[in-house]
């Protein structure tokens, strides 16, 4: 009861606005240390230096086109087959001589031109074709240089990005580090299979938490169930500080008796950056620091813990890892919700032609709405209706 009767004092202080929250969570952390991974583990990770061309590319003179590469002026005799794969060059061209040549294959010194097939007609050895401009030669180093930057730091690593990588002579990226997440489950009432009996309640935040932190880019260490004896979850938050870079919490953040949070994090000395936010749902967050370490609070809730996770765990996430903060699309909102003036509402919405549409199934303790969302809607406090909202798509 001590620790009720304290947090009803502190919960006087006014909540962070949530898009100040959600900015804090990414101004606050720093991104963590670069480490140089393969190119097929970079997917997703952030760039803490350059993409640099150790070679250049195309490497050597190649052609663009299947046909023939022609020097001089034409009828030419075709006096040989080049084909791709093959690692020293061919002979140079004779004037009036072609060679018929693949795509990707090493142009011959002297050639002029490749004339595509479509464009060259062939007659035993010789091959006649029309004057043109177009050269249908790749020259060395014509799309990179070696040493050239291709990609800042900063930026994801995307598919073509990995591909990029290796096109340019790469076998590994520097990356900023995952942020490695363990995942605190509290509550007595918690089972984690099955049907809850009477009185019981199924664990609906692990499941769902553990592909979004990932799907964020966090390395999810692994998730631990606790109950709500105040001393056993703080030495469990404790515990969780020796490796993990963000410890998230679950069930523990509001001012109930058994809401252990704030209690275990006096004992850590912990600095507290957010203390409850003004949304709906999801209100009892908490976004707090020990040392090096983040410590997250979301709320029992299950779709107001959701709503936590996009408000504190997205953006915090995005600063370890390095990636900038990300800017959420805005559509217009049709069928405005019940205007209110303090809190910003985060609503489960479908797209369609018109604009997004609010589900049901919003409820704080109920993910039905959520599981059937295209999005969530951001409904700034005193919207009356008018004008787009920003919209957040989990799973980046
Ligand atoms: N006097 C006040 N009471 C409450 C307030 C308040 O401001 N003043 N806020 C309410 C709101 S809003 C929420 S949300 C909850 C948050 O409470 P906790 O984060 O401390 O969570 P619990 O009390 O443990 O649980 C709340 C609710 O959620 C269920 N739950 C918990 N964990 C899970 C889980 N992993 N999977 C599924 N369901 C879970 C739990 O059984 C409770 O029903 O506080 C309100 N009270
Ligand atoms: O976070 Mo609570 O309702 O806002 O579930």
């Amino acid at each position: 009861m001590t620790v009720a009767v304290e947090r009803h004092r502190r919960d006087h202080a006014a909540p962070t606005g949530w898009a100040e929250a959600r900015r804090l969570a990414h101004a606050l952390a720093t991104p963590l240390p670069a480490e140089d991974v393969p190119l097929a583990a970079a997917a997703g990770r952030i760039l803490a230096a350059p993409v640099r061309a150790a070679v250049p590319v195309p490497g050597f003179d190649n052609s663009a086109m299947d046909g023939y590469a022609v020097r001089g002026p034409g009828p030419w005799r075709v006096v040989d087959r080049v084909l791709a794969g093959r690692t020293r060059a061919p002979a140079p061209l004779a004037e009036r001589t072609a060679v018929e040549i693949a795509t990707g294959a090493p142009v011959p010194a002297g050639a002029d031109r490749v004339v595509p097939y479509e464009a060259a007609d062939r007659r035993g050895d010789t091959v006649w074709a029309a004057p043109s401009d177009r050269r249908h030669i790749r020259h060395r180093g014509e799309y990179a240089r070696p040493g050239r930057d291709l990609v800042p730091p900063g930026a994801p690593v995307t598919p073509p990005v990995a591909g990029l990588a290796a096109s340019v002579g790469l076998d590994t990226l520097t990356v900023h580090a995952r942020p490695r997440v363990r995942l605190v489950v509290s509550g007595n009432e918690l089972v984690t299979a099955g049907r809850p009996g009477w009185g019981r309640v199924r664990d609906a935040i692990g499941p769902m938490l553990g592909p979004l932190l990932t799907s964020w880019g966090a390395e999810l260490l692994d998730t631990r169930t606790v109950d709500d004896e105040p001393d056993r979850f703080a030495a469990a938050v404790a515990g969780s500080l020796a490796d993990a870079d963000v410890t998230v919490v679950c069930g523990a953040s509001s001012v109930g008796p058994a809401d252990g949070l704030h209690h275990a994090l006096d004992l850590l000395g912990a600095t507290v950056h957010v203390d409850g936010v003004a949304c709906r749902p999801g209100h009892p967050q908490v976004l707090a620091q020990a040392g090096a370490r983040w410590i997250i609070g979301l709320p029992g809730n299950p779709y107001a813990a959701l709503v936590a996770a996009l408000t504190l765990a997205d953006p915090l996430l995005a600063a370890l890892a390095g990636a900038a903060p990300s800017e959420p699309a805005s559509a217009p909102l049709v069928g405005a919700p019940a205007p209110d003036e303090r809190h910003t509402r985060i609503l489960p919405v479908r797209y369609a032609a018109d604009g997004l549409h609010p589900l049901p199934g919003g409820q704080p303790g109920w993910l039905g709405g959520a599981a059937l969302a295209d999005a969530f809607a951001v409904v700034p406090p005193g919207w009356r209706g008018d004008g787009p909202v920003a919209v957040l798509r989990p799973g980046r």
